[in-house]
């Protein structure tokens, strides 16, 4: 097997030195700071090694992939009732989508699309106020990555709230439809804040390590969530995780992953290893161009697609 190390030191090296980055969000202002030259990945293997190149410890706002977090968390609570309220098909739409849920009576096609996600932060929310809510994700988080230093980065959450506009259209569309049980102001809060979750590549690759280690924490074996839990959230995480990317990236990697617009993205190759990567540059469909592309090689490089060698 190639040595990890100098497997990601070459795709960090090659990646710095490419000039098509894509093109960084600025619906979330903050967002737009950032800068486009960045790079980071990170490897956790299932036998505990880390292997680090780029940027790997700098912070970058999580994003969406806060989605896969909160979806193991309102598992925990509603168990398998929760695909009542969301469904668990690609939706073939832009992450922000309203189109469908007309047709479809309030019920988001995936857990992963905003629409969807909104439901689960619901369900997270249950009979806490949202302040206690967004603490439980924070400790999920640490929990998972075994660091407390994992915050909320508070310039984010502000400026997604200002222009949160289309979350507030899908959040209000859903009340209407009886699919959000509090008021959508707090469920859009939660779901803010968890979105504007700042981790380094590093954090997020060992918070993902339970999806890669059949539910279970690698390092003490205690269990997170059933080894069915597991594959069934990285079955999405393959079939809806890049949106109406999804097919794409299934195509390139051939592994589980889920993208933010901050340009992260978790992946999980299973009973091997969770990976983050980050370039906030976003190809047309709102997933990160340099990311997809690096873990491509990776998985590539190392023989980790799911379909085969
Ligand atoms: N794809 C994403 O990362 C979208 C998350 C972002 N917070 C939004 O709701 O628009």
């Amino acid at each position: 097997m190639p040595a990890l190390d100098k497997v990601l030191n070459d795709i960090a090296d090659t990646m710095a030195k490419e000039t098509r980055r894509g093109k960084v969000a600025d619906y979330i202002p903050q967002l737009a700071k950032v800068d486009p030259a960045r790079f980071g990945i990170a490897v956790v293997t299932n036998d505990g090694e880390t292997f680090t190149a780029g940027d790997a410890d700098e912070p970058f706002s999580i994003q969406s992939i806060s989605k896969v977090f909160t979806l193991t968390m309102a598992l925990g609570l509603v168990g398998d009732s929760l695909w009542k309220r969301v469904g668990r098909e690609p939706s073939g739409n832009p992450f922000n989508s309203i189109v469908q849920l007309e047709r479809e009576q309030g019920v988001p096609r995936n857990p992963f699309i905003n629409a969807g996600a909104l439901v689960v932060t619901d369900v997270v929310l249950s009979q806490h106020q949202p302040r206690e809510a967004l603490g439980q994700i924070l400790h999920f988080l640490r929990f998972l990555a075994g660091d407390e230093s994992i915050v909320v980065d508070r310039a984010v959450a502000r400026s997604e709230t200002e222009t949160g506009f289309r979350n507030i259209a899908l959040a209000n569309y859903m009340k209407a439809f009886g699919n959000l049980e509090h008021d959508p102001d707090k469920t859009l809060g939660v779901y803010f804040h968890q979105c504007a979750v700042a981790m380094s590549c590093r954090q997020l690759a060992m918070a993902g390590r339970f999806l890669a280690a059949d539910g279970r924490n690698p390092e003490t074996g205690g269990r997170v969530v059933s080894s069915q839990r597991a594959r069934r959230i990285n079955a999405l995480m393959l079939t809806c995780g890049h949106y109406d990317g999804s097919g794409d990236f299934a195509f390139h990697v051939g592994i589980p992953g889920k993208s933010g617009v901050g340009g992260g993205i978790l992946a999980v190759v299973p009973g091997k290893a969770s990976i983050a990567v980050w370039s906030p540059g976003l190809n047309q469909v709102g997933n990160s161009q340099l990311g997809a592309i690096a873990l491509e090689r990776l998985a590539r490089t190392m023989g980790w697609s799911v379909f085969g060698p």
